[in-house]
């Protein structure tokens, strides 16, 4: 069963070695409906990662709640899988076993785990590659992996940090349908960050645009394209999806350069 997830005049500050007090968001109030895909896009540095990192219960705030399931998150958040830009995948593992560590975490047995792995690797399109080690893979390939190897636990919710971004277009393009395919069978909630607003107005259900540093909500965006999207490489073309682009650009475009103007200063003064 999916979870919903509840941000509600969320604030997290860190104090540094010096006792200088940084404020990492302000005030962030947003929810992702059980089911839902949100996006969580903003420029480099406004929080986005440290949003995320309080979902999964790794971070907590410092005024304000998150609540997971109508629970407020204390400790790590159950039924949580994540995605990274880069692969959490154990090098000395085969692709099977790496799939399989999930279930052997919770306890099931290894014939089983195993068994449910080959299906997943099945259905991400992996049959054949069981024996083989994540370095003898392309870097679509361990996506592939990842992907196989976070849904095995039938999450209900999904956090998904940059998951893609490290691929090329072509590949980034194929994964992010891929995803779509298998969201849409199990429908866990996702939380996915990311910078490139396309990818977010293909895939979201929602689009939540925060402000440069510190981070605070700038617009909250519901994206109504009908279900099931299809290849995203061709909804991109849609009168609707470049309406709703345009419109979320205008809010974010702002911010990006802000942050841009700032990053450019703090290298200017290093200097
Ligand atoms: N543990 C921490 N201690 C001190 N500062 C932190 C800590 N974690 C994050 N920050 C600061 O909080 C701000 C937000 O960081 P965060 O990684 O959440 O941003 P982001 O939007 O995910 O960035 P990017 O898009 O570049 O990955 C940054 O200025 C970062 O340096």
């Amino acid at each position: 069963m999916a979870a919903g997830i509840e941000l509600a005049n969320v604030t997290r500050r860190f104090t540094s070695p010096t006792g200088k007090v940084f404020t990492a968001i302000r005030d962030v109030n947003f929810t992702v409906e059980p089911g839902q895909f949100c996006a969580v896009v903003g420029p480099s540095g406004c929080g986005k990662s440290t949003t995320l990192g309080m979902v999964a219960g790794l971070d907590k705030p410092s005024v304000g709640s998150v609540r997971v399931d109508g629970k407020e998150v204390d400790g790590i958040t159950s039924g949580v899988s994540f995605m990274f830009q880069q692969d959490a995948l154990l090098p000395w593992k085969t692709v099977l076993d790496n799939v399989a560590l999930g279930p052997v975490f919770r306890g099931v047995g290894k014939k089983q785990a195993q068994a449910a792995a080959r299906d997943w690797l099945r259905r991400v399109g992996l049959k054949g590659f069981e024996d083989h080690h994540p370095h003898q893979l392309s870097g679509g390939m361990r996506k592939r992996v990842a992907m196989a190897a976070a849904l095995i636990n039938e999450p209900s919710i999904l956090l998904m940090d940059e998951p893609f971004g490290a691929l090329d277009v072509q590949t980034k393009a194929m994964m992010s349908n891929e995803l779509l395919g298998l969201w849409e069978e199990l429908k866990p909630s996702v939380l996915f960050i990311t910078h490139d607003l396309e990818e977010a107005v293909a895939l979201a259900d929602r689009v939540v645009v925060m402000t440069s540093s510190p981070g605070t909500i700038k617009g909250i965006y519901d994206i109504d394209l009908p279900r099931p999207r299809g290849a995203v490489q061709e909804i991109r073309f849609e009168p609707r999806f470049l309406e709703l682009h345009h419109q979320i650009w205008e809010s974010l475009k702002d911010e990006v350069e802000r942050a841009h103007a700032r990053s450019g200063h703090a290298a200017e003064s290093a200097a």
